[in-house]
């Protein structure tokens, strides 16, 4: 029998070793992944993604895929030459909207997810907010000051839903048969009318409503970075007010760091804002001391 002193082969026992810790404090958890539009465009990082969601299946771990296709969405509304608007990151949705959120979100997108993670070797369960009920919307309204008279006004954004109700027991049920929930942030509302949800916070109250240990945000950068574009590792409540008010970070960062807030603030340990552009980020942030991204936990 040969020896395995190459030094190659010991260091990749070494990595398994390293990740024991993490496999026994994380085994029988949950970890919700938020897996956005953007990060989709890439086969290789898909296949990558979806291989870090079996291994964390194979050891144990419960994940819990939120998927997004806003870039999908628009392309689709796109073809039939209808142009969105955006407010606070939020797509106005009239009724045509509505259903072809609803189409692309639960048709094409879940489904390739669903056919990634088969690719790997995992069992996923293609899902909606609406399948077993899991999740009742409500309709979300903004509002909005008129510059000359400094009243508020209620902005109507249309059938954009947030989570008002979460019933875990479909997503515990499909976990517990060892499959994988896949997730569109699609719902109907206590009216019965379809609701369509932003990404981050479909999976940010799912996160809360689970208790999970993790909430990962796959994103488009490093993590949070800073006025000087150095990314910040560890974030509490404090600082992201802080952030906020001078300016650090904007646009589509605010949302998503609100969900992690919510999140952490009610239930979920930790929420990390992750590279979705980078292979294997998720795996490097759990088994790893070094981790990866920016990591908010509650005060
Ligand atoms: N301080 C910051 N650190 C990192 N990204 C920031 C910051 N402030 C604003 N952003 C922006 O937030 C974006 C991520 O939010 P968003 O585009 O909504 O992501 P996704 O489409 O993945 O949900 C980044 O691409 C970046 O342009
Ligand atoms: C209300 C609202 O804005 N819904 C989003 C749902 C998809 C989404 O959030 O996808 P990403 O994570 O890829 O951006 C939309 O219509 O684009």
């Amino acid at each position: 029998m040969t020896q395995p002193h190459d030094p190659a082969l010991l260091a990749r026992a070494a990595t398994l070793v390293d990740a024991l810790p993490y496999m026994q404090r994380y085994a029988g958890r949950t970890f919700v992944v938020k897996y956005g539009g953007h990060a989709m465009g890439d086969p290789d990082l898909a296949r990558d993604f979806a291989e870090d969601v079996v291994l964390l299946k194979a050891v144990g771990i419960n994940p819990v895929v939120v998927h997004g296709g806003g870039p999908q969405i628009g392309a689709m509304l796109k073809t039939m030459g209808v142009e969105s608007q955006f407010i606070d990151g939020l797509r106005v949705t009239d009724a045509q909207t509505a259903q072809v959120a609803e189409m692309v979100l639960c048709g094409a997108i879940n489904k390739e997810i669903v056919g990634w993670i088969a690719q790997a070797g995992g069992k996923a369960m293609g899902l909606s907010g609406k399948d077993g009920g899991m999740v009742t919307a409500r309709k979300v309204n903004r509002t909005s000051k008129d510059p000359d008279s400094l009243i508020e006004k209620v902005v109507d954004l249309g059938f954009v839903g947030e989570p008002d109700r979460i019933d875990i027991s479909v997503i515990e049920t499909v976990s517990a048969a060892g499959m994988i929930p896949v997730i569109a942030p699609i719902a109907a509302g206590a009216d019965g009318q379809t609701y369509n949800i932003n990404a981050d916070t479909m999976a940010g109250a799912i996160a809360a409503a689970l208790g999970a240990a993790r909430l990962f945000l796959l994103t488009d950068v490093a993590g949070v970075l800073d006025k000087q574009g150095e990314l910040l590792t560890d974030l509490r409540p404090a600082d992201l007010a802080r952030l906020r008010a001078d300016g650090t970070i904007s646009g589509g960062m605010i949302p998503k760091l609100e969900t992690c807030l919510m999140a952490v603030e009610a239930g979920c340990e930790a929420s990390v804002v992750l590279d979705g552009r980078v292979s294997h980020a998720m795996l490097l942030e759990i088994f790893t001391q070094e981790g990866a991204g920016t990591l908010i936990q509650a005060a």
